[in-house]
């Protein structure tokens, strides 16, 4: 394709990308400079980004318009020779669940909202792992970019494109990385929720959902665990990668305050918030959910319990109304797929695909701000299932349940919800789960099904049969 390419007469913004033969994703990964970004989504190239060449950071009601301005500011002037779409300037990013995101651990490096625009990129748009990508007939798909970034008053060309050689022989004399690491183990847990003020918790929500106070929230429970032993983040979001190859792999590690260690959030997450290009707006109501079988008939009948099961399609449906409502005001058109059951490796969810066609051009952070929190993760209506959440839960979300993925130039950009995911610091991990309390939920089920939610992650520190 021809070079994307935007000249300004005043230049901030340097961007430089050249074809490599796809290196490993794990070697790139541990290789990287802090902060490290990975961004990985079905259908989607591939990302993992090394340092800051600029950092966008928000806090507070207007995060989401803070960003944008900043995200269009920074675009506006570029020297841009991408070689092809998926390695053009792009800020990735995210969002803490509250607009008045406390701080402390684990979140205390995590502002209300910030994006990076990587110093060094590496792109796959084939498979990440060359060794697995050998086609029949012998040839890799071996599609990747590098791509080297500066931003500055002073930033030249020729001092990108000298980088851009340098990071090219460094990444061409990678050791190949050796076999990917098993789980660290887990030792002491710690849950910030007892199974009894679980019970009180989501009576009370029930009792306001009976009173016609609310109409559905969603109630979390954080895990933390102590790990027995060094955890790779690249091996993990590798195994995630081919453990749930439908679902949105993302790491964010903001720099730490002075003298403290890195903090890494991390996940793979089944339910896009939103994905727009052009005037095509992509989203998923995800919501209602049940475990996998031991065999394919289990599975199969477990689903059309599911399919049927009267609460579970309530909880669903709140979710694809208000999706479909939210997105009216912007778009000529929206339309919803039927109903359907999303298959993973540990849980199957209600799914509804949702897309819609814009009136005029939005920014994907207008869309994702008129969305978040959907009823999947917050509850309806917002305002109060918000308070409530407040109320009840006995922990901050953080980034947990909130937007991550990123944006471009356009104003194009996808993110997903940042479920199925958990927090690391040296020898800790914190992981998230929560789940949708409506007027016949059952206390000791919802507990049982957010124990179902911390297992892509836990799977992944346990060593097998803790
Ligand atoms: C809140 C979570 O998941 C959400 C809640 C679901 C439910 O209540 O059935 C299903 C999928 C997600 O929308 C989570 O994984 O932590």
């Amino acid at each position: 394709m021809e070079s994307l390419r935007t000249d300004a007469a005043e230049c901030h913004l340097v961007s430089r990308s050249v074809p490599v033969p796809a290196p490993s994703f794990r070697a790139v990964l541990d290789s990287a400079d802090a902060p490290r970004t990975v961004w990985s989504a079905p259908d989607e190239a591939s990302v993992v980004g090394s340092g800051a060449a600029a950092t966008l950071t928000a806090d507070g009601p207007e995060r989401f318009d803070d960003i944008r301005e900043a995200a269009q500011s920074l675009f506006a002037s570029g020297d841009v020779h991408a070689g092809t779409e998926a390695a053009r300037p792009r800020l990735f990013g995210g969002f803490a669940f509250h607009a008045d995101s406390a701080d402390g651990t684990p979140w205390a490096d995590f502002p209300g909202a910030r994006f990076v625009f990587p110093r060094v990129q590496v792109t796959w748009t084939g498979s990440e792992d060359p060794d697995e990508s050998a086609a029949g007939d012998g040839r890799a798909d071996t599609g990747a970019w590098l791509t080297v970034n500066a931003v500055g008053p002073d930033v030249s060309a020729a001092d990108v494109e000298s980088r851009l050689a340098t990071e090219r022989e460094r990444l061409t004399s990678l050791p190949a990385p050796g076999p990917v690491d098993g789980p660290p183990g887990v030792g002491d847990r710690r849950r910030t929720t007892a199974l009894g003020d679980w019970r009180v918790g989501v009576e009370t929500a029930v009792n306001r959902i009976r009173s016609g106070d609310l109409r559905k929230v969603v109630l979390a429970q954080a895990l933390e665990v102590d790990l027995d032993g060094d955890l790779s983040i690249a091996d993990v979001l590798s195994r995630l990668g081919e453990r749930y190859p439908e679902c949105y792999r993302f790491l964010v590690e903001p720099e730490p305050a002075e003298d403290s260690p890195q903090t890494s959030f991390f996940g793979a997450t089944p339910e896009r918030l939103v994905s727009v290009r052009g005037r095509t707006v992509e989203t998923d109501a995800l919501a209602g959910t049940t475990g996998r079988g031991e065999t394919p008939a289990e599975d199969e009948w477990l689903a059309q319990e599911l399919a049927r099961d009267e609460k579970n399609a309530h909880e669903h449906d709140l979710v694809a109304e208000t999706v479909e409502e939210q997105l009216a005001p912007f778009a000529a058109s929206v339309s919803a797929g039927p109903r359907r059951v999303k298959r993973l490796a540990t849980v199957q969810h209600l799914w509804t695909p949702i897309t819609a066609t814009l009136d005029s051009d939005e920014h994907v952070l207008s869309l994702a701000e008129a969305l978040h929190p959907t009823p999947a993760v917050g509850g309806l209506p917002p305002e109060t299932a918000l308070e409530t959440i407040r109320e009840i839960e006995p922990f901050d979300r953080g980034w947990y349940a909130a937007p991550v993925g990123w944006i471009d130039a356009a104003g194009y950009g996808t993110f997903a919800v940042a479920l199925r995911s958990a927090v690391a610091r040296e020898e800790t991990a914190t992981l998230f789960a929560g789940v949708g309390i409506v007027a016949d939920s059952d206390p000791d089920r919802e507990w049982d099904e957010v124990q179902l939610k911390y297992r892509p992650i836990l799977d992944e520190l346990e060593v097998d049969g803790e």
